[in-house]
């Protein structure tokens, strides 16, 4: 559903992302991981249509995001923040958003329930706090039912309670067939949702597969990540 091949990004004379290919598939959640700045959010950007790959080429369902007619119907996504103008009341800005990709409104409350920001609807985006701002974001990825999910960092910001209930989320998309690609430099988050790891170093793929692949000949995938990643480009190559 997800496809990144040879994927390359250049800011200025620093190569940021260097070759990268992966995938991730539907019925999975493909955790992708990698300590800070490694080019994580820079590769789901691109994927996402929000920046511009120097070469290579990021698809969703075969095609790049600028393409897809009413994306939010293909894929629904979580980057930084709640995505809505601070003065936009919650239920407003998620009626826009269904009015801008041909959604019918009866979304709007659907998802509100769904992500508990029921009580908030003619809250101001502004106003919420950063787990309730995460979660009007989610709301909005959920809007158009997506097929497929891609999360950058998504429980930063949710508590204990938030981060159980997200986890039980997307578990329950994949179980449903849908694709859930979710960006983490936290190990210990990924390794209790995910079925498949990519991990990514310094703007390169330092290993990629299931986590029980990832996880062998380590103490645990933890130790395996560390040891990918510190390891850099001499990490094993799947
Ligand atoms: N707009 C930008 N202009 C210049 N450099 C950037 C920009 N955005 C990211 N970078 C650089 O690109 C590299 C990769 O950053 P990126 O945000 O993709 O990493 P990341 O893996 O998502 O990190 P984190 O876990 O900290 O979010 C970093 O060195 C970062 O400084």
């Amino acid at each position: 559903m997800l496809t990144i091949d040879e994927l390359v990004k250049r800011r200025g004379s620093r190569l940021v992302l260097s070759a990268v290919s992966f995938s991730a598939a539907p019925g999975r959640i493909t955790g992708f991981l990698g300590p800070n700045g490694a080019g994580k959010s820079s590769t789901l950007r691109i994927l996402l249509g929000l920046d511009r790959a120097t070469s290579g080429t990021a698809l969703i369902g075969g095609r790049p995001y600028g393409v897809l007619r009413d994306p939010l119907r293909t894929v629904g996504s979580v980057l930084d923040g709640s995505g809505a103008h601070r003065s936009r009341r919650v239920g407003e800005h998620l009626a826009w958003v269904a009015r801008s990709n041909g959604i019918p409104q009866h979304r709007v409350g659907e998802v509100l329930d769904q992500v508990g920001l029921a009580d908030s609807r003619r809250t101001r985006a502004g106003r919420l706090s950063l787990g309730m701002g995460r979660r009007l974001a989610l709301a909005a990825a959920l809007l158009g039912e997506p097929e497929a999910l891609v999360l950058d960092e998504p429980s930063n910001g949710l508590d204990p309670d938030g981060i159980r209930w997200l986890r039980g989320l997307l578990k329950d998309h994949a179980a449903a067939g849908g694709t859930v690609l979710l960006s983490s430099h936290q190990i210990s988050e990924v390794a209790q949702l995910a079925d498949d790891l990519v991990v990514l170093a310094e703007g390169r793929i330092v290993a990629s597969g299931p986590c029980a692949e990832i996880g062998a000949g380590h103490e645990s995938l933890e130790d395996a990540f560390f040891a990918l990643t510190r390891s850099g480009r001499t990490g094993e190559q799947r």
